[in-house]
């Protein structure tokens, strides 16, 4: 039913669908307070309709053909390539045998209606449980706030305006790709500029894509359209790729990407951009200077920006509620997400801090705690102490927990810090997949011999994560994990050795 014009009145107000906002919206309601949700554009935030969800999907389909490409190597394909250019054309046919040939394959309209797909299905799941959750309303529309109990909503059918009151407000209206700053950027053919949105809605492989910005969403998108067939360049600003990680994963990963044929520039300081009048495929020139301080012009049929992203404040007129931001637009909270203005809170990316997916949903995890099953017996629950575990969806995948080496020296000094590289290829599991490119690295504090971080960029990088995490959230001395009896062969089995490199 559509939302009336009128002055409206809850007990709580969301405001954005995120991955925080949206169960939060469920569970305020189930306890009995008049709740509603406002979001303008589609349920489920960015996780779901423009990030983890549609990415991961498309970049299944890249791992695909490049295990087609490989597909010889394990003895399996026969991919005859004459006259074809690789990685573009696509023919299947079935020799006498009825084994099917396969070239390689990339129908880009099919990928994008892939992702699609499992994108509106998600979407639809997601719309259809808070439909059905009594007490709750979902009112689509663009929420400002008027006063610090008042919001303005601009509904999204009609030109109609309502007004919406509450007693408790809960912002999460995440944040948006931004747009640097580059002499010459709007003077690009619209179509040909692009951002971790738009790129997924391709209808054609890009011809050459030159990424601007060397971490996740760069590389995750560099790695996959290189996959599907584009020559792609990326610039990144920094002496390495992936800024906040050890120099020795950066590096490792940097070699990956070259393996497969993505150039990769550092330290470059973007100077003009402008559009190329010639070919069809060229029709962006990036200019920058080399190491030399030469001018190199750079011509690619797509740039895309992967150079972060903006927290979504500035259209909310936080002024107005009194709520503070920070000097990057982020709104400041303390440990219980609760803003300066004391009935206002923010959840997810928008107050800043590590922004995915999993992040969000403990916001959520720490506001139902505290105002949903308040008991005086328990302390309250906060965001002081929690794990950040992360991974990059680059194959291999860089997964993450915990402090890296120079935050563990910086914290407790060089004296107490012991560290463990092994490669992939000492991995036999990886080995017999023939994906042992990569390495893990373990962080150990020297006297408790507690592990303080672990990242493995490797074959199921995320997966192996999780384990030591695991171990991190029991306290567990890392030699409980080298005497440990994995299954063999499998992945984990790689914790047993890992600390024979402690150092
Ligand atoms: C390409 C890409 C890939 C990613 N991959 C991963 C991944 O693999 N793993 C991971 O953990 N994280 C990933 N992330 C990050 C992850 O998507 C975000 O951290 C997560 O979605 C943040 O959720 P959130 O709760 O802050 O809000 P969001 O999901 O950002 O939702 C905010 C919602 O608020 C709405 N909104 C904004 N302003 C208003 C307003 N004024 N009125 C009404 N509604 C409003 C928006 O329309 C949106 O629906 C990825 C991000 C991108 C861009
Ligand atoms: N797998 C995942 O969990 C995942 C995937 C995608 C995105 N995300 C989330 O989305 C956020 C945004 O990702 P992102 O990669 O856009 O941003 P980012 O902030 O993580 O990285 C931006 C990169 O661009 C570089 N850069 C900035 N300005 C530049 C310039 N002018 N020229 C060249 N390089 C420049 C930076 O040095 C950095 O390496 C991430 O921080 C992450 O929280 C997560």
């Amino acid at each position: 039913m559509a939302t009336q014009p009128g002055v409206k009145k809850y007990d709580a107000v969301i405001i954005g669908s995120g991955q925080s906002g949206t169960p939060l919206a469920s569970a305020l309601a189930q306890s009995g307070r008049t709740t509603a949700l406002i979001e303008k554009a589609h349920v489920g935030g960015c996780c779901i309709n423009e990030g983890c969800t549609p990415t991961k999907t498309m970049i299944a389909s890249g791992r695909v053909a490049h295990l087609a490409h490989r597909a010889a190597e394990y003895g399996v394909w026969n991919v005859p390539s004459q006259n074809l250019e690789k990685g573009h054309k696509v023919y299947h046919s079935k020799d006498e045998g009825g084994w099917e040939k396969v070239n390689q394959v990339v129908d880009m309209q099919k990928v994008r209606q892939r992702k699609r797909d499992i994108v509106d299905s998600f979407r639809s799941g997601s719309e259809g449980r808070l439909d059905k959750q009594e007490g709750l309303e979902v009112i689509r529309g663009d929420a400002v706030f008027k006063d610090e109990r008042t919001l303005t909503v601009k509904l999204a059918e009609g030109e109609e305006e309502i007004e919406v009151e509450a007693d408790n407000f809960f912002v999460n209206t995440g944040e948006r790709p931004s747009r640097p700053n580059l002499p010459g950027l709007d003077s690009l053919d619209p179509s040909r500029l692009l951002d971790s949105t738009t790129i997924m809605e391709l209808d054609e492989v890009p011809h050459h894509l030159i990424v601007l910005g060397g971490s996740y969403v760069g590389l995750e998108f560099g790695q996959l359209f290189r996959r599907l067939g584009s020559r792609v360049t990326v610039l990144q600003r920094g002496k390495q790729l992936v800024p906040h990680e050890d120099a020795e994963i950066a590096d490792a990963l940097k070699e990956i990407m070259k393996a497969e044929g993505v150039r990769v520039v550092l330290n470059t300081t973007v100077a003009n951009i402008k559009p190329d009048e010639g070919t069809f495929e060229h029709k962006v020139i990036v200019f920058y200077p080399d190491k030399h301080g030469r001018d190199v012009a750079l011509s690619g049929s797509h740039l895309l920006i992967a150079t972060g992203r903006t927290p979504n404040t500035d259209t909310l007129n936080l002024e107005a509620a009194g709520v503070e931001v920070d000097g990057s637009g982020h709104i400041k909270v303390d440990e219980k997400l609760q803003t300066n203005i004391p009935h206002i809170y923010a959840l997810g990316d928008v107050h800043g801090g590590p922004a995915f997916t999993h992040m969000s949903y403990d916001d959520f995890r720490i506001l139902k705690a505290n105002i949903v099953s308040a008991s005086s017996s328990s302390p309250p629950s906060t965001t002081r102490y929690r794990q950040v575990p992360y991974v990059m969806y680059t194959d291999p995948q860089l997964g993450h927990i915990g402090l890296h080496e120079h935050e563990a020296r910086a914290k407790y000094g060089d004296a107490s810090i012991k560290t463990a590289t092994m490669p992939m290829a000492y991995v036999a599991r990886a080995l017999e997949n023939d994906e042992s490119r990569g390495l893990m690295k373990a962080v150990v504090h020297g006297v408790s011999g507690q592990i303080l971080g672990f990242t493995c960029l490797g074959l199921e990088g995320g997966e192996i994560m999780s384990i030591v995490q695991t171990a991190m959230l029991g306290k567990l001395h890392y030699t409980v994990l080298q005497n440990a009896i994995y299954a063999h062969p499998s992945l984990a089995e790689s914790l047993n050795n890992l600390w024979g490199f402690l150092q």
